[in-house]
């Protein structure tokens, strides 16, 4: 292996230290509240660290957990009542909800300001418009872990792997901010593993089992892999064949420990500036 490798546990745990200090600082405590609908595994674990995480660091943080057959209206009227509460200052819905519910049409429904997810047309506006909003929290863990190896963002060239509305196109717009010339790749786009050869930075986000191969990555390229795969081994694997990828890269985010952890510090984050967005 020669890839310097990305401790993005390390990172975030930086972040949520930070983050705990500024809300000790405060005199309130930031509210923060996750709705779960349904028995999903992997959401339930998702959901109870980032309870966990926000705890931790000092925030007023509950779970409102719905049975999976919750109807889209009764989801509405929860999230209404959230929109309400002056003591909650972020709101998040995990994903994926169950079928009965159009997730669009809740994230819609909840207030923009409290949409500490940033996935909210209105954030979503903001961000393409290089306005100051609330951004998502993977593709925003992203740019902390890129900042933090030292990778040069200005001129670079990035491809994105992936155009899901959470995390390949805020991502791209996050990467264009940053002054990278930015490619947005896809499962229809042509000679996949060509493109990805041009990249000095590349983002994989296609929730595709170690698809991204070695003789994909340009020597010396920046690797940040999204995917959080679990095999029917029960092994967690990313998006990239990370052995063969870290022989070509010059760095690279390994799965477990790479981005997830960031999504959660920067849920923190999210909640934190959201909170005191709201009291300015
Ligand atoms: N409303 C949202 N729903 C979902 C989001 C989101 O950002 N908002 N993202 C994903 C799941 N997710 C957070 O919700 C998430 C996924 C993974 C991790 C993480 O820390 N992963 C660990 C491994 C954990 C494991 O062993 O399973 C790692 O990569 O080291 C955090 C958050 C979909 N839904």
């Amino acid at each position: 292996m020669s890839a310097r490798v990305i401790d993005g546990k390390a990172v975030a745990e930086g972040l949520r230290a930070t983050l705990a200090a500024r809300v000790q600082a405060l005199p309130f405590r930031p509210g923060l509240r996750v709705v779960r609908v349904g028995e999903d595994p992997a959401s339930g674990v998702y959901v109870r660290n980032k309870d966990r995480a926000a705890a931790a660091a000092g925030f007023d943080s509950a779970t409102i957990h719905l049975p999976a057959e919750t109807s889209q209206d009764a989801l509405l009227a929860q999230v209404a009542a959230l929109n309400a509460d002056p003591a909650v200052d972020g709101i998040l819905v995990q994903l994926p909800l169950p079928p009965q519910i159009d997730a669009q049409s809740v994230i819609a429904a909840i207030d923009p300001a409290k949409d500490v997810d940033g996935f909210h047309p209105i954030n979503a506006g903001r961000l393409a418009n290089g306005q100051p909003g609330l951004v998502p929290c993977t593709p925003k863990g992203v740019m902390y872990l890129l900042r933090d190896a030292g990778v040069t963002l200005a001129g670079a060239r990035a491809l994105v792997l992936g155009r899901s509305t959470i995390v390949g196109k805020p991502m791209a717009q996050l990467l264009l901010a940053a002054d990278c010339t930015v490619t947005i790749a896809h499962s229809r786009t042509r000679d996949l593993p060509a493109e990805c050869r041009r990249a000095e930075i590349l983002v994989a986000a296609v929730g595709r089992p170690e698809m991204v191969r070695g003789d994909w990555i340009a020597p010396g390229a920046a690797v940040i892999d999204v995917g959080i795969n679990r095999l029917a081994d029960g092994r967690l694997v990313g998006d990239v064949a990370f052995a063969e990828a870290a022989a070509v890269a010059g760095c690279i985010t390994p799965v477990p420990g790479g981005v997830g952890p960031m999504t959660i510090a920067c849920l923190l984050e999210n909640t934190l500036d959201a909170a005191l967005a709201r009291r300015a």
